[in-house]
């Protein structure tokens, strides 16, 4: 089925680039809708013309899937979909809200003399829980949880997801390798087992970790390009737990974290009881 387009492209003016990723370039821009002026986040499909038929056949399927996705979604920790347009290229646009403080990993890795409470990295943790949770009671799960697939908002103190390409249905023969390696679970890296929303967790507990540290996962070790470091999961490392340098008031969240980063799925906590617990601590 086509995609369908719900907004003019003439009503849009693009401003400057805000980010890049496999699939397509994210501008700030204006658009004029209802008599008013709005700010937005686009994003366009890139149309790659030197890829394989197989490929290119992915990038439709998962566009698609991006966009039935962000359609159904309603959630305050979810990046909301306004419409899709097409620019004068053909390419297809996402009219995404807009993320005025920019991406996680922007905050954590790029601008660095912005600083914040553990508590509020707490608040941040909650919000992702509760977008996972939505997702998973939706029999859905998204599949490459990082610190660049999440934004943020309100001067800081929002946090929504966004990247919806590879959130998929769940089912209960998923086999397809998906992600970005130093973030995906060891079941998932591993194409020949099944794996479950509970993959989500495993990924949570890494972003738990570099939002707590501040670090990139294996920063410090001899061996920096993704497939070892994926190797190095699946062989059991993981992040130094004490990067994080929390006082003791907070040892249960190292307990957390590396619950959730077992490589044992069914050891992992649900979302659901990983947002309730950290919402108890913060009331
Ligand atoms: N709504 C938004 N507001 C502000 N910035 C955004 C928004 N959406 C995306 N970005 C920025 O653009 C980057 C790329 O966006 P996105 O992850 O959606 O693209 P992608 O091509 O699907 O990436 P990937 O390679 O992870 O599949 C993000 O990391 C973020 O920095």
């Amino acid at each position: 089925m086509p995609v369908e387009i719900t907004a003019h492209f003439q009503d849009i003016q693009l401003n400057n680039l805000i980010g890049s990723g496999s699939y397509g370039d994210v501008y700030e821009a204006k658009w004029q809708t209802q008599g008013r002026e709005k700010c937005i986040a686009v994003k366009i499909i890139r149309n790659n013309s030197q890829v394989s038929e197989s490929e290119k056949k992915k990038c439709k399927d998962d566009l698609r899937r991006e966009i039935r996705n962000l359609q159904k979604f309603y959630h305050t920790n979810i990046v909301q979909l306004y419409g899709v347009s097409k620019d004068g290229n053909n390419r297809i646009c996402l009219l995404l809200e807009h993320a005025d403080c920019g991406s996680l990993h922007y905050f954590l890795h790029v601008t660095k003399k912005k600083k914040v409470t553990v508590v509020h990295k707490l608040n941040w943790m909650v919000q992702c829980a509760r977008a996972l949770e939505y997702l998973h009671k939706n029999k859905t799960f998204h599949r490459d949880l990082k610190p660049q697939n999440m934004l943020l908002y309100h001067n800081y103190c929002t946090l929504k997801l966004c990247d919806f390409g590879t959130v998929k249905q769940i089912r209960t023969n998923n086999t397809t390798g998906t992600g970005t390696y130093g973030y995906m679970a060891p079941e998932v890296a591993d194409a020949s087992s099944k794996y479950t929303e509970i993959c989500d967790v495993f990924s949570y507990g890494i972003v738990f970790w570099e939002v707590m540290s501040r670090k990139k996962p294996f920063y410090d070790s001899e061996i920096k390009d993704p497939i070892s470091i994926q190797k190095n999961l699946l062989q059991g490392k993981r992040p130094n737990i004490q990067d994080m340098k929390l006082n003791k008031d907070f040892n249960y969240l190292i307990k957390l974290i590396e619950l959730c980063w077992n490589t044992k799925a069914d050891m992992r906590p649900s979302m659901r009881s990983i947002a309730n617990g950290l919402t108890n601590i913060l009331i």
